[in-house]
């Protein structure tokens, strides 16, 4: 017998570009057909066939590293010396000492005889800098190796470029889903860490600092790893200056609003349109998973690729989606759907990386530290402006130029960024935009913020009023994409909707990004109110109306006679519990 499935590719187009089919999920399952005679006939899905030709950036788009002059080694040798004289000289005796030459300083981690004191040796920080005539800085002790470690920096700090954190196997090789190559250690070490982990970041450090250079050679990261299938970025600039080079890939990794004449945001209602877009699309993604029944979208694109999972019913591939904001202090105003993707999009694959040099309490506020535990700190003025991004001291002492320190909530790492310019951004770009891409950038869902109106007219609502009235009960959730995806209805239409809800009483006020209260608590009353047995809400005339401000719908649940017996399901229950729906 000849199995038939659909082709899983079931976007449609969309005003030149790429929309998500509508989702409509119904618990069918693959039963009938068996799973191993479909991938043996048609393989696994493979989410690239579509740019199978797309060739990943390669290594000479970068510039190549400039040798930087080798630190003397008479220098190191007598600064060991000094170091080894001046604890002498305090009586304190060392068993080993070690240098290490990182990018921007060089380390000398000493093992002190047994019963030396840690905090004597913190004491001769002052007589050390003024000896060695450098700013030193004493860490330690270094857990689990039971050293000190003496820092000194370099005259001149080695400039890491992006290429020789990139061009090394340990980037190539990686198995992580959303590798970022930050930069070095201090024992030249190339770092990198997964966004995908981490699950996001903040950012923060004073004006000119290296912040932005840090999120470009995080895009860049990604870039280098991804396919465009994979990977969509949400790209946030108010003040129009950073991210315009990656214009030209917007029909590769970008993703927008519908109608967004510029696919870099850069003003910033349109930018909290965006993230409460992307809390519809949050939501759409936690659906998707729950009918597949898995916890996370790596399983979710396993179990699509493996063609477990019916793109007739809703399913389709789901790529990360990478929002960066650059400075979130300009969106405030969005602190609320910020917090709520950073709460809850790690399973759903979306990250969020928010930066801002203006290091306060009123900007990183309690809320934003508590979802992002990730934080980088670059250099900041003072210890207090350290304490509020990374919740320790330290970043008032970096060196600048991309030295920061990343603190993952179990750790804190002194590093030194990668160096991408400009121009290297440019040829990146350049390199991925001259390929072919897709029609546009992906469209995310529609975000409607209009308000509801001020006068409801009965006579005037939507064939599939009653509809999704029984479906919020039902859910008892007042969401728009509920409708939306359910009665496959357009976002305007299903938004229209809630507002003739709204304003029959069936569901509470528009409270952001949060569902609406449902205003009936089970189906049988709302058949009641439907079928006119329990009284109408008062319909606002206008002469009642001495301003225009939105009248409140009740907050009660409208009272109604139970009459006997209790009805069987009929209709629109009937259909939804047989599943034919
Ligand atoms: N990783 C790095 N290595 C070497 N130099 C760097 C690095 N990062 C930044 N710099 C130097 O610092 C300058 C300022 O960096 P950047 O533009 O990223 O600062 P910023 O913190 O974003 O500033 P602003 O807040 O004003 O946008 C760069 O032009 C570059 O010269």
């Amino acid at each position: 017998m000849r199995s038939r499935i659909s082709s899983p590719v079931s976007r449609k187009r969309c005003g030149g570009a790429w929309r998500q089919p509508a989702v409509r999920i119904v618990e069918r399952r693959f039963s009938m057909y068996n799973i191993d005679e479909l991938i043996e006939q048609f393989g696994q899905y493979d989410p690239k066939l579509d740019l199978s030709r797309y060739i990943y950036p390669t290594f000479d788009l970068l510039s190549m590293p400039v040798s930087q002059p080798k630190l003397n080694p008479e220098i190191l040798e007598a600064n060991k010396q000094k170091i080894v004289d001046i604890l002498a000289h305090n009586d304190v005796q060392l068993e080993k000492i070690r240098a290490t030459i990182g990018p921007t300083l060089t380390l000398y981690e000493i093992t002190p005889a047994p019963g030396s004191r840690v905090a004597k040796i913190k004491g001769l920080q002052s007589d050390l800098g003024l000896y060695l005539a450098a700013h030193v800085k004493v860490i330690g002790p270094i857990p689990g190796r039971g050293t000190m470690g003496i820092e000194i920096p370099h005259e001149q700090a080695d400039v890491v470029a992006m290429r020789s954190v990139l061009a090394t196997e340990k980037f190539q090789q990686t198995s992580m889903d959303l590798p970022i190559a930050l930069g070095k250690t201090m024992d030249n070490a190339v770092y990198l860490a997964d966004l995908a982990a981490l699950p996001h970041l903040l950012v923060a450090g004073a004006t000119g600092q290296g912040k932005s250079v840090f999120l470009n050679t995080l895009i860049a990261s990604l870039l280098y790893k991804k396919h465009p299938a994979e990977l969509k970025l949400v790209l946030i600039d108010i003040n129009q200056l950073e991210f315009s080079p990656y214009r030209k890939i917007a029909r590769h990794f970008l993703a927008a609003l519908p109608d967004q004449a510029n696919p870099i945001i850069s003003e910033v209602a349109q930018a909290v349109d965006t993230l409460n877009s992307l809390c519809i699309e949050l939501d759409q993604r936690y659906d998707l998973l729950k009918a597949a029944s898995v916890r996370n979208i790596q399983e979710y694109n396993r179990k699509f690729i493996n063609r477990k999972l019916n793109p007739n019913d809703g399913h389709r591939y789901l790529p990360y989606i990478v929002t960066v904001i650059d400075e979130f202090a300009d969106l405030l105003t969005a602190e609320v759907p910020i917090n709520r993707l950073a709460q809850l999009g790690r399973p759903a694959g979306i990250h969020l990386v928010i930066a801002t040099q203006r290091p306060s309490v009123k900007i990183i506020t309690g809320s934003i530290k508590a979802n992002f535990s990730s934080r980088v700190a670059f250099r900041v003025a003072s210890n207090i402006d350290s304490r509020i991004i990374i919740d320790a001291s330290g970043a008032e002492l970096l060196n600048g130029q991309g030295a920061m320190l990343l603190g993952t909530g179990t750790e804190i790492v002194h590093l030194q960024g990668a160096l991408i310019e400009t121009a290297e951004i440019e040829r990146l770009c350049d390199f991925i935009g001259h390929q072919r891409g897709y029609a546009g950038p992906l469209l995310l869902p529609e975000y409607n913020t209009e308000p509801a109106p001020l006068l409801f007219d009965p006579n005037d609502r939507d064939p599939f009023f009653e509809d999704a009235a029984r479906l919020i009960v039902l859910h008892q959730q007042g969401s728009t994409s509920l409708i939306q995806r359910k009665l496959k209805l357009g976002y305007n239409r299903a938004g229209h909707i809630i507002d003739q809800l709204e304003a029959a009483g069936i569901v509470g006020p528009f409270e952001g990004s949060k569902a609406r209260d449902v205003l009936f608590a089970d189906e049988y009353s709302l058949e009641q109110f439907l079928s006119g047995s329990a009284p109408e809400p008062e319909i606002i005339q206008p002469t009642m109306v001495p301003e225009p401000i939105a009248e409140k719908p009740a907050t009660t649940v409208p009272t109604v006679i139970i009459p006997e017996p209790e009805p069987k399901p009929k209709g629109f229950w009937a259909r939804l519990f047989n599943k034919n729906y």
